[in-house]
């Protein structure tokens, strides 16, 4: 199936000869919640900016849903809801009017019953009469999502969604972003929250310094660069590690109170059986084992580490 946003070979490079884009291909699926991340001026919005029309690519083409966003704009656009990072919305006017207004603009018959729908899926429905600058930061965001689903887009990008929200309007976006997705809307969003990402996230791009460095199904990712650790609580602590255990790359922690283990998760056997007769041999007793994962966030700020590291120059 066609995917529902292509991007192929897009590249920008500002007016003042600043490059913030290199040349990003990435194909999003319909249907799909994709999570952009990345460190800030990554490129984030750049990218969000030419997807949606609103800067031209110096390089490159964008299709939404098949129309190409510079030639064919209006019905590109009328395909995407974008919500910015910034809250532009200030006005005297009505939830209501803002967001049936905002329908307006992209040449759709008024539908009452649909901006309702919207209002309460949103939590606004008791303040559609309120005046925008009368609303709280939380809320003022919720009409800009709604004025974003006025025109019943396919397509979602929410840039930066949660930045500044509390934890119970956070949650409850993540539960509308997924009642979107169930309900065929594809959302693209971009967030400094690697717990959003982990939490919400289909698939995952990063992008850093203006290159895609990596797209990746989220569980895949997490299995490919996610590592394990055992640790082992020992009986008796010790001071140094035996030459026989050298080959499982220990580390000592708790004042030789508890042994290390990191293993790939990729890897088929991942060595504990072999170090646990080990440990026996030596007549290292323990108490107790704990594993763990690494979070998304050990792993992103692992990536975009080593992408600088490769940046620079050597010498
Ligand atoms: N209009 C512009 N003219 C010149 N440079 C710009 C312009 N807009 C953005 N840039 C630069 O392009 C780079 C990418 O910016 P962009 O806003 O896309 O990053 P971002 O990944 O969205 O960052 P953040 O996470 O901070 O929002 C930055 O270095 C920024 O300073």
């Amino acid at each position: 199936m066609q995917s529902i946003i292509s991007i192929q070979n897009v590249g920008k490079t500002y007016a003042g000869g600043f490059t913030a884009l290199k040349s990003v291909d990435l194909e999003i699926e319909r249907g799909e919640i994709f999570a952009l991340l990345g460190p800030n001026g990554a490129g984030k919005t750049t990218l969000i900016s030419i997807v949606c029309g609103i800067t031209n690519p110096t390089s490159g083409t964008v299709l939404a849903d098949g129309h190409n966003i510079q030639r064919e704009f209006r019905a590109a656009r009328s395909k995407i809801g974008l919500v910015p990072q910034e809250l532009s919305t200030d006005s005297f006017e009505s939830v209501w009017n803002t967001v049936t207004f905002s329908r307006g603009l992209f040449g759709k018959a008024p539908n009452p019953a649909h901006i309702e729908k919207i209002l309460r899926q949103l939590s606004l429905w008791d303040k559609k009469d309120s005046r925008i600058m009368a609303l709280s930061g939380g809320m003022k965001r919720r009409v800009m999502i709604a004025k974003a689903l006025s025109h019943e887009p396919a397509i979602l990008f929410l840039d930066e969604p949660t930045a500044g929200v509390d934890v119970e309007l956070r949650r409850d976006m993540w539960e509308m972003v997924r009642g979107l997705r169930d309900n065929g809307v594809t959302v693209i969003l971009t967030t400094h929250y690697i717990e959003e990402a982990e939490e919400m996230a289909d698939r995952i791009g990063v992008i850093n310094h203006g290159e895609l460095v990596l797209v990746e199904e989220k569980h895949a990712l997490m299995q490919k660069l996610g590592k394990k650790q055992l640790t082992i609580h020992l009986q008796n602590p010790i001071d140094t590690l035996p030459q026989g255990l050298d080959a499982f790359g220990l580390d000592l922690a708790d004042e030789g109170n508890q042994l290390v283990y990191t293993f790939d998760t990729q890897r088929e056997h991942t060595g504990i059986a072999e170090l646990l007769r080990a440990l026996n041999q030596q007549g290292i007793e323990f108490k107790d084992l704990h594993s763990s994962e690494s979070s998304l966030e050990e792993i992103f700020v692992n990536l975009v580490h080593q992408n600088q590291h490769a940046r620079q120059p050597a010498g």
